[in-house]
């Protein structure tokens, strides 16, 4: 694909099952740019929450666990990895415990404060280093990067989405039933839709792209056209990417 190498942020924010980390990944593996995946470092959060033995709805605790935990989250497009304390959970964050957990660590405000500050942190480095990252999620053109120069919220019908993500887990090795993977889509739009702060909607500068009749590569092209648009590639600088 790929004309260009990325310059600044790329905010996609939107429900389970949109496509964000699919066509995140995708879109900075083509502009030679950095990808971040803050749902992961979420998940990675409420996975020691859970190993910790703490109940999420206590959120003094919650946020105890939370600052002492080690997550470092890669932002390879190729490969991006999450480490808890220096393991590798990558897998295990996408399990069925940490998926109903984790929309009430990531309602609790002081937990949000400081995965935000460590994704700021990340963001921060990319630029510096590579000159561009894609970063998607729930609250990254409201929060995390309000400065982004194109914010995109990637939406598509609940059924299409449980469809796809069903799929996804089938293809894991993850046992599926759709009904039960449509019922935890809905309950975590509106879990994520409706928390205090920080609340999964889009930016009033965010352009809406509805993904429920395209396909991936579909989708790839439409926010491709809309970085070239912007005015957001540059020509290969040629220097070497970490
Ligand atoms: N437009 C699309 N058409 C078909 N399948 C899709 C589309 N977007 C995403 N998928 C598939 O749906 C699943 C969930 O996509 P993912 O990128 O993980 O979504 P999100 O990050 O928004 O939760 C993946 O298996 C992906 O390949
Ligand atoms: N920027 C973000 C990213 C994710 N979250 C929360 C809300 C989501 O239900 C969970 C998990 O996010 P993740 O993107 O991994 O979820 P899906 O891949 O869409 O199933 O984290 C958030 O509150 N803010």
């Amino acid at each position: 694909m790929a004309h260009g190498e990325l310059r600044g942020v790329v905010a996609l924010d939107g429900p389970s099952g949109t496509g964000k980390s699919s066509v995140a990944r995708r879109l900075a593996a083509g502009l030679g740019a950095r990808y971040l995946d803050t749902g992961a470092m979420y998940r990675a959060v409420t996975l020691a929450v859970l190993r910790a033995g703490v109940d999420p709805a206590d959120t003094d605790r919650a946020t105890e666990v939370a600052r002492a935990a080690g997550v470092v989250q890669g932002t390879g497009p190729d490969r991006s990895t999450t480490h808890l304390d220096g393991e590798d959970v990558g897998a295990e964050i996408r399990g069925p415990e940490v998926t109903l957990a984790v929309s009430a660590v990531s309602a609790v405000p002081e937990v949000r404060a400081l995965v935000v500050a460590q994704q700021q942190r990340i963001i921060a480095d990319a630029l510096d280093e590579v000159g561009g990252i894609v970063v998607e999620g729930r609250d990254i053109g409201t929060v995390v990067a309000p400065d982004a120069p194109l914010k995109v919220y990637i939406t598509a019908d609940a059924e299409a989405r449980a469809r796809r993500r069903a799929k996804q887990d089938a293809a894991s090795g993850r046992q599926v039933d759709l009904g039960a993977t449509l019922a935890d889509v809905q309950r975590r739009d509106a879990h994520d839709s409706s928390r205090a702060v920080s609340p999964l909607r889009a930016a009033a500068d965010a352009v809406v792209l509805d993904t429920t009749d395209l396909d991936l590569p579909g989708v790839l092209a439409a926010l491709l056209e809309l970085v070239s648009d912007r005015g957001l590639l540059a020509q290969p600088s040629g220097r070497v990417r970490g």
